[in-house]
């Protein structure tokens, strides 16, 4: 498994906490930066991490802000991506299991380093159930298509 990471400046510090922890598990991931604590904007790491599994080379994002809020909504901008914003473990499990969320969206401001690797590890060791969810995911994408310029 392949993973994309973003954060802005309010995400900086718990991206380096999970980084840490993916590496200890020999997770292979990529960090589309931001590479400091300095202010910047999150749709720019938003977009980045997105785009990496829009185009299929990373198979499952992480992207985190103050909130996880603002960063997953510009991912959510990019064809294809189903990014949750989740702040608890059962809803990290449900983003995958019922969602097939392909990227992950917390919040430093929000969430303790504890919880937030309990999140990551909940994100990636749980499979989409597919069934009945397939269907509503594929009514998701339906309203992308319906939307394209
Ligand atoms: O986008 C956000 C909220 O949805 C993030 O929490 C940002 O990190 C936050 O808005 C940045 O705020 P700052 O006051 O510029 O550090």
């Amino acid at each position: 498994m392949k993973l994309a990471i973003g954060s802005d400046h309010g995400g900086y510090e718990l991206k380096q906490t999970v980084m840490e922890h993916l590496e200890s598990k020999g997770i292979e991931f990529k960090d589309y930066g931001t590479f400091s604590k300095d202010s910047t904007d999150y749709p720019i790491y938003g977009e980045l991490v997105a785009e990496a599994v829009s185009s299929n080379d990373y198979d499952l994002g992480i992207v985190i802000c103050g909130t996880g809020i603002g960063i997953s909504l510009a991912a959510n901008k990019v064809k294809g991506i189903r990014a949750a914003t989740v702040s608890d473990v059962f809803s990290a499990k449900m983003s995958r299991a019922h969602n097939n969320a392909n990227v992950i969206g917390f919040g430093e401001r929000v969430v303790g380093k504890g919880l937030a690797l309990e999140i990551v590890d909940a994100f990636l060791e749980t499979k989409f159930e597919g069934g009945r969810h397939s269907r509503r995911v594929d009514l998701i994408s339906e309203i992308e298509k319906k939307n394209q310029k």
